[in-house]
């Protein structure tokens, strides 16, 4: 844990930042079924009282993350931001409610169009996913995932164009949504807001590229970055070759992030007392 001494060294002027799926829920065919591990979910518990923020940085609606990650009450969690649909969202734990822009409006042609769409493509039982202001297309549960996608990502893409919105694509899914924001944008709205000497972040699809890319930029305001990847057996992906840190997906995750707060507990505790002489 070499990488994590600045962690160590001042856990109350460090943010914790995470995505959702793949990070804290592993991957599963049905994305409504993609509960949070309990572990990971026990540690943040643990992590988020000793450091500056834990956040979770989502391309789920935020309601969506709090849900699949029981991440609303319990002890620990108070302070827990959840910046959802790549940022564009926040929900706060200390208010409970959602701070966003009106949907966009071109995004009800677009999934009204989609089925026909995908019909056209031969993909008439590709999934739709209605997120409210974006919408997603799965192939997860095809027959054959990348086949699909490869075959659906030009009709797609020339969809979003039609109507000044964007694809963002990730693992068996492509999703239209409105462009103007990223991950790398929640990041620096969080720094901007709490001032982080040390920021890691935890990502391991392609929309956490642009989180990748902004924390990695905070060391030239003499910031320290930290980028782990939990990364699926066998899987191959541009993060492996920016991460500080890989470890073995969710599971790897979990156990890293509870031996953390296992040694930033042990570090409290034998601290010497500032108020004692
Ligand atoms: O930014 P994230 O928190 O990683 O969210 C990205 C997308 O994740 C979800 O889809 C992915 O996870 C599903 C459940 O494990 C899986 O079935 C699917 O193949 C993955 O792409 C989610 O459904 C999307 O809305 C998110 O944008």
């Amino acid at each position: 844990m070499d990488k994590l001494d600045a962690v160590l060294a001042a856990p109350d002027r460090t943010i914790l930042a995470l995505d959702f799926d793949g990070t804290l829920a592993p991957i599963v065919p049905d994305p409504d079924r993609a509960f949070a591990d309990p572990v990971a979910i026990a540690a943040l518990r643990r992590l988020s009282p000793l450091l500056l923020r834990v956040a979770v940085v989502t391309g789920r609606p935020a309601l969506k993350a709090v849900e699949l990650g029981s991440l609303a009450g319990g002890a620990g969690l108070e302070h827990l931001i959840v910046m959802g649909q790549y940022g564009i969202e926040r929900w706060e734990a200390s208010s409970g409610e959602v701070v966003a822009p009106a949907l966009p409006e071109e995004i009800i042609a677009v999934k009204e169009a989609l089925p026909a769409l995908l019909a056209a493509a031969g993909h008439p039982d590709a999934w739709i996913e209605d997120k409210g202001r974006a919408v997603a297309v799965h192939t997860r549960r095809l027959a054959d995932p990348a086949v699909a996608q490869a075959d659906l990502s030009e009709p797609v893409q020339r969809l979003a164009e039609e109507h000044g919105l964007r694809v963002e694509p990730g693992k068996n899914v492509l999703e239209i949504r409105a462009g103007g924001f990223d991950k790398g944008d929640a990041i620096r709205d969080l720094v901007q807001r709490f001032d982080p000497a040390t920021v890691v972040y935890a990502g391991d699809d392609l929309g956490d590229l642009a989180a990748y890319d902004a924390v990695a930029a905070l060391a030239e305001e003499g910031r320290t970055p930290v980028l782990v990847f939990p990364r699926m057996p066998g899987e191959d992906s541009p993060l492996a070759d920016r991460a500080d840190i890989i470890l073995e997906g969710t599971d790897g995750m979990a156990e890293w992030l509870t031996v953390l707060a296992d040694r930033l507990e042990t570090r409290r505790e034998t601290s010497p007392d500032p108020l004692e002489s």
